[in-house]
């Protein structure tokens, strides 16, 4: 039941995770997406990663490329420091629609503002929508084609600071070549990859972290 996959796995949180308890959430997504059926979320070998590097740049202000169902929002969301926020963009109605109560689920909703939209549409206007000036840590996990592109915006829209942190899921699997090139080659970062494997599968994959350096 359930019409579409994102659908069935919100069911399945609805029907087993504890409300209010974001990491009861995460664990029911993970069951559901690595006994029932396989989803893109970034799962918890790679969300491991995600956590320890949230942990380590304590940001105030995190983005979000491609929201899904939420999982990883829900990891971010659950580690940020008091009076951060995390800004999560997708471009899915349905998609957004799911992630929103999946978040709602976890009560986590208050930390973080969804925003439905194209990114290249949106980044554009987020400095002056929350009257911020940079982002501290960008995760890119949306259409692998549109990491490159989306970074150059974030640069040209002065939203990365000296320090900001990109993290971008998949560099391996399905893999975002040229994003890697640039990212590994421009003197305007410094990247580390770190290996990993795709979500619930024995699989590799991986992500890079590249911090801007102004
Ligand atoms: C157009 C660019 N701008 C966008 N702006 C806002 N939201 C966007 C955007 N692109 C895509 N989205 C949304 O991000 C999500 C897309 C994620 C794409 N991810 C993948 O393709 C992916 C794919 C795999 C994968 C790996 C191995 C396989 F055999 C099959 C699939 C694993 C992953 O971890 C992945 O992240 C959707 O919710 C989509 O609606
Ligand atoms: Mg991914």
């Amino acid at each position: 039941s359930g019409k579409s996959r994102p659908m069935r796995i919100l069911q399945y949180v609805q029907n087993t995770a504890v409300q209010g308890d974001a990491n009861s959430v995460i664990s029911a997504v993970d069951s559901y997406c690595a006994n029932v059926e396989w989803a893109m979320n970034v799962g918890d070998k790679k969300g491991e990663i995600l956590d320890a590097v949230v942990l380590d740049v304590r940001p105030r202000w995190v983005l979000e490329l491609g929201t899904y169902c939420g999982y990883s929002t829900m990891r971010i969301a659950r580690l940020l420091p008091p009076g951060a926020r995390l800004i999560t963009l997708e471009m899915n109605h349905h998609y957004a629609q799911v992630a929103k109560q999946i978040l709602g689920h976890a009560g986590l909703d208050s930390q973080v503002d969804l925003l439905v939209g194209a990114s290249s549409a949106l980044i554009p206007q987020l400095k002056k929508k929350f009257d911020m000036d940079k982002f501290d840590l960008v995760f890119i996990d949306h259409w692998k084609t549109s990491y490159l592109p989306d970074t150059k915006l974030l640069e040209e829209c002065d939203l990365l600071a000296s320090g900001t942190v990109l993290l971008a899921d998949n560099v391996t699997c399905p893999g975002a070549p040229e994003y890697l090139h640039y990212v590994r080659n421009s003197p305007r970062y410094k990247s580390l990859y770190f290996p990993s494997q795709l979500e619930y599968l024995r699989v590799e994959d991986g992500m890079e972290k590249s911090v801007f350096l102004g």
